[in-house]
């Protein structure tokens, strides 16, 4: 996948009409298509004025043109900016007329991959620069500012070098293993493994404020199969994006969908009805659904407002980890007379199907996210979900590896170092398999 030696191009600005619209290229040709379409050499960091024209020489549309030298620029090739107006048909033209001489339709975050393999942002950094294009908000901005600034990366770099110094003691030590540990530095080695462990420990508790400030709250959708989880979903997302049938058991796999309800940001997750029966692959489902459960700052427990005992103990076992659980009775349309007297305590009678009630429950989430943005003000990068889960993971390790320095267990100690230290090499790409990059920028969009 690490093409770099085509010539890439992509519109750069955001789809729709505007008063500019940029082109851009990058690779070892991008001057040379740029020369073709401007008629005139452009110059290193001089803005020209030109007009971009057709194989024909007619003119497509007059503008600037801009020329980044390699190394210094964004993807660390020779990059090209063609800022014309900010017309669909003129940037898709200039794009294809650039493709006519050569260059290749860029895929979605090519350019921030490329700056990536260049070790012009580390992973976590290009990450950054998706989640600053897509921030919500101010604060949400200037966190994915700081992350984009490295103040997340130097976190992390600076914990990966103590444990890879520590490594290195102990490997050494292992040489020497039937000496006691502590003729051989064992003490300062467990100071310094407890030190990095706190670092860590920290990292970790502001790396998941991160998080919940870019995906917002995490609101998982459970309930026994048929109550109407997934219409739940659409009705609040405002489109059909799960499928709905009256089939119980509908929904197998876990889908999520970020929703904006009156400034209130949601990741919403829908799930797998909870029950005893189901096939293999609905008992997949369920065990994600329960998984999911354990990253929810709320549960959406949605029960059928007709039968609303049906799984409900079953429920209330599954989601007592989760820091807010919100009942709701739907279908409350199809019961005669007013809505029920919720027999649960605090529990909204809904329906997802007429949208009553919903008000309801845009109020709960409201206040909800007052809390949740008081808890994610200050002194935040933006972090993802990955993040989170690999510096769990590298707790883990170094837990491990402070317990097998007290059994000096060094060979276990190494170990679990060595695959601490990997966790952290995965959040910035030292240690990045091409399907895990491949993932992450083929969610970026395209002319990033
Ligand atoms: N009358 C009425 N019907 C509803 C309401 N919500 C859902 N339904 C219907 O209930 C049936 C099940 O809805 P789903 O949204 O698929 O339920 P689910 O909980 O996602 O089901 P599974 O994915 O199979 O667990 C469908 O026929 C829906 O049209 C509601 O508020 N009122
Ligand atoms: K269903
Ligand atoms: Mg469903």
């Amino acid at each position: 996948m690490h093409d770099d030696r085509d010539t890439i191009v992509a519109i750069a600005t955001a789809p729709g009409a505007g008063g500019v619209g940029i082109v851009r290229l990058s690779g070892p040709r991008a001057t040379t298509i740029a020369r073709e379409v401007c008629g005139v050499p452009l110059r290193p960091r001089l803005a020209r004025h030109v007009r971009f024209r057709d194989a024909d020489g007619i003119t497509i549309d007059d503008g600037i043109a801009l020329y980044f030298r390699a190394p210094a620029s964004y993807t660390g090739q020779d990059v090209v900016e063609l800022q014309a107006h900010g017309s669909r048909a003129v940037l898709q033209q200039l794009v294809e007329r650039c493709q006519a001489l050569g260059a290749r339709g860029a895929r979605p975050g090519e350019f921030s991959e490329r700056a990536f393999l260049a070790g012009k942002l580390d992973l976590a950094q290009a990450e950054a620069v998706a989640d600053l294009i897509a921030a919500g908000d101010a604060r949400a901005a200037r966190a994915a500012r700081r992350a984009l600034d490295g103040e997340f990366s130097r976190r992390i770099d600076a914990i990966a070098a103590e444990l890879l110094a520590l490594r290195v003691h102990v490997e050494a030590a292992i040489d020497f293993a039937d000496e006691p540990l502590d003729t051989l530095g064992g003490g300062p080695l467990r100071r310094r493994l407890d030190a990095a462990i706190d670092l860590l420990a920290a990292l970790l508790t502001d790396a998941e404020r991160g998080r919940k400030l870019r995906d917002g709250l995490h609101a998982v959708i459970v309930g026994p199969p048929n109550a109407g989880k997934s219409s739940l979903l659409n009705a609040l997302a405002g489109s059909d994006r799960a499928i709905v049938t009256d089939i119980a058991g509908t929904t197998r796999d876990l889908l999520h969908e970020t929703v904006r309800i009156d400034g209130v940001e949601l990741t919403l997750v829908d799930t797998a009805g909870l029950r005893e029966s189901g096939d293999v692959i609905e008992r997949e489902g369920m065990r994600r659904a329960r998984a999911e459960l354990g990253r929810a700052d709320i549960a959406l427990v949605v029960l059928d407002a007709r039968d609303p005992e049906a799984g409900r103990a079953e429920l209330e076992t599954a989601v007592a980890g989760v820091p807010t659980p919100v009942w709701l009775l739907n279908k409350s349309d199809l019961l005669a007379g007013p809505p029920p007297a919720p027999g649960i305590t605090g529990a909204l009678p809904v329906s997802a199907r007429t949208g009553a009630g919903l008000d309801h429950l845009h109020e709960r989430l409201r206040v909800l996210w007052q809390g949740h943005a008081a808890d994610t003000a200050e002194g935040t990068f933006t972090a993802r979900a990955r993040h989170v889960d690999a510096l769990r993971r590298a707790a883990a390790e170094l837990e491990a590896a402070r317990q097998a320095l007290a059994g000096e267990s060094l060979d276990l100690a190494a170990e679990a170092l060595r695959a601490a230290h990997d966790a952290l090499g995965e959040i910035t790409g030292r240690v990045a398999p091409d399907d895990l990059l491949g993932h992450i920028f083929s969610s970026f969009c395209i002319g990033k």
